[in-house]
């Protein structure tokens, strides 16, 4: 076994509403082999997962946008352009995105290919995304879409021209994190680059 370098030695609930934010206390074995007690505030929100929509043909993505609170609170005005996503709430993460993206877009996906899993921001939530892409039919609608208004979401769906969207990344207009992998990954893996003419 691999030599013991942390050893978590208590937790404090300082919250605990919708998700629980966590003090933890832990010991760490230095490089030096000596041993220091830290303590980290930890917010122990759900996991969820993601989906990127993509028509090769017409060479587009669905975005939404919605209101996020976080950054708001830190330099945005909120509405962010993202991928469609959501809590896993128990369900396998593929199934949950299919369903997000019924849900949030109204578009039906019928086969979604996984990226990767990441963690959001390990310093401090404990929230792993699952990365999708998925081909969408204009055609194939399985609802309105617009997520649930009585949960509060009002989450507008554009479709956008996929090489405008990587524009709007250099100049900022996209800066949700899971959005700009995955539309990096469909530029480098699926769909190319078209230079602007
Ligand atoms: N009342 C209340 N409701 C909440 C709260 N937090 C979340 N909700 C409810 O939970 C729903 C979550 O919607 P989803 O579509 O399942 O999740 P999401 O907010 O899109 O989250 C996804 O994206 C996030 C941002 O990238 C990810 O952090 C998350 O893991 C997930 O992938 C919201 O509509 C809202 O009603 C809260 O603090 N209070
Ligand atoms: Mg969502």
């Amino acid at each position: 076994m691999a030599e013991q370098r942390i050893r978590i030695v208590g937790e404090n609930i300082l919250a605990d509403d919708y998700y629980p934010l966590k003090k933890i206390s832990y010991e760490q074995r230095r490089q030096d082999g000596s041993w220091q007690a830290q303590q980290r505030e930890v917010y122990d929100s759900a996991s969820g997962a993601a989906v990127m929509l993509y028509n090769r043909e017409r060479r587009t993505v669905i975005l939404t946008r919605q209101f996020r609170i976080g950054a708001r609170l830190n330099g945005s005005d909120g509405f962010l352009l993202e991928a469609t996503a959501g809590v896993l709430d128990d369900a396998p993460p593929a199934e949950r995105a299919k369903l997000e993206a019924c849900e949030e877009t109204g578009y039906q996906i019928e086969r979604l290919d996984p990226v990767m899993t990441l963690f959001v921001s390990p310093g401090s939530i404990t929230e792993r995304i699952h990365l999708f892409v998925a081909e969408y039919d204009p055609a194939k609608r399985c609802g309105p879409g617009g997520g649930k208004p009585e949960e509060g979401e009002d989450i507008e769906v554009l479709e956008m021209d996929f090489d405008d969207a990587l524009a709007l990344i250099d100049t900022g207009g996209i800066d949700d994190a899971k959005t700009v992998l995955l539309l990096l990954h469909l530029e480098r893996r699926v769909l190319g680059r078209h230079e602007a003419s």
